[in-house]
């Protein structure tokens, strides 16, 4: 049987839905069954817009697109970037494996320069409020200049227009650009974004049990627990992808240490919290991080009244 595996164009997304296509088809072949997976490309106005707005993931424009074409029966299985989902249900639509997460950590691309060894006013490429403002934090000489596009396109710009880039881990990785991974942030120097890292594996609800049972084959109970509880605070803070709120779960010796951090846009102020327990009370902890955080002011920090 060939299924149709739906994801985005770009290349990152086309390499990791083509690497979840191949493990979906190992796992079931374990299991007696005969799948296999063409690529369905969903593309959007998105993909061809590489300034505005809309060329940016953090609306989840992408992630509806993709979702639309699966619920109009065009593919069976779609594949996203957990982080780019937004948090909450989407009707119809079950999140049916998050797959072990790669690396979540956030990298520096510099061409081989470190952090504190960057030049006084550095300008530094991100569209990423979170990653702006933690780095801000660190280094306040630097220029934060916003920018848009592939990961290839904003590498390109290292060197010529820009000093340096940051970007995950995760995504350097599965392009085959590991080498240009100048340093890796600690987790406590750039908390990353809930969900950073790992993949969403989702169907229509209504499914057959076959493929809903092959599918939960590739589901990594820690990873779940992890960007479970990341998403909650994240939801809990109303905070999309694009606020400057970073939230990264550990998992040692079946215990949770969830992190979050609210930084304000400037990088001056900015509140962290830990808490920890088991993996079954994923979602609590993230809901009682996020309510202490919005207790001690972080609603403020995000621009809010
Ligand atoms: N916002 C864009 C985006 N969405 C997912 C990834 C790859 C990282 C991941 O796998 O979470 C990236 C690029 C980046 O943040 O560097």
């Amino acid at each position: 049987m060939t299924l149709k595996l739906g994801t985005r164009g770009s290349a990152l997304a086309r390499g990791q839905s083509t690497a979840i296509a191949e493990a979906l088809s190992a796992v079931a072949r374990t299991k007696g069954l005969d799948i296999d997976f063409e690529l369905h490309i969903v593309t959007t106005s998105g993909d061809t817009s590489k300034d505005s707005l809309v060329g940016s993931s953090s609306t989840g424009v992408f992630v509806t697109a993709v979702r639309e074409a699966l619920l109009a029966g065009e593919c069976d299985v779609v594949v996203h970037s957990l982080k780019d989902i937004p948090v909450g249900p989407y009707e119809g639509v079950t999140l049916a494996a998050t797959p072990l997460r790669e690396d979540s950590r956030d990298a520096l691309c510099s061409g081989g320069v470190a952090f504190a060894d960057l030049p006084q006013g550095a300008r530094i490429g991100t569209g990423s409020p979170r990653r702006a403002a933690q780095m801000l934090t660190l280094r306040p000489d630097l220029e934060v200049v916003p920018v848009r596009g592939n990961v290839d396109t904003r590498l390109a710009m290292v060197g010529t227009s820009l000093d340096a880039v940051v970007l995950a881990v995760s995504g350097l990785k599965r392009l085959g650009r590991a080498s240009d991974v100048s340093e890796i942030f600690a987790y406590d120097a750039m908390v990353p974004a809930a969900g950073q890292g790992a993949l969403a594996v989702e169907i229509r609800t209504d499914a057959g049990a076959d493929l809903a049972a092959a599918v939960a084959l590739l589901d990594d109970p820690t990873t779940r627990a992890a960007t479970t509880a990341e998403r909650e605070a994240l939801g809990v803070l109303e905070a999309g992808c694009s606020a400057p709120v970073g939230a990264h779960a550990a998992i040692d010796k079946g215990i949770l240490t969830l992190t979050v951090r609210v930084t304000n846009a400037a990088g001056t102020l900015r509140l962290t919290e830990t808490n920890r327990g088991p993996l079954s009370d994923a979602r609590r902890i993230g809901m009682v991080t996020a309510h202490s955080l919005l207790g001690r002011g972080a609603a403020h920090l995000m621009g809010r009244p």
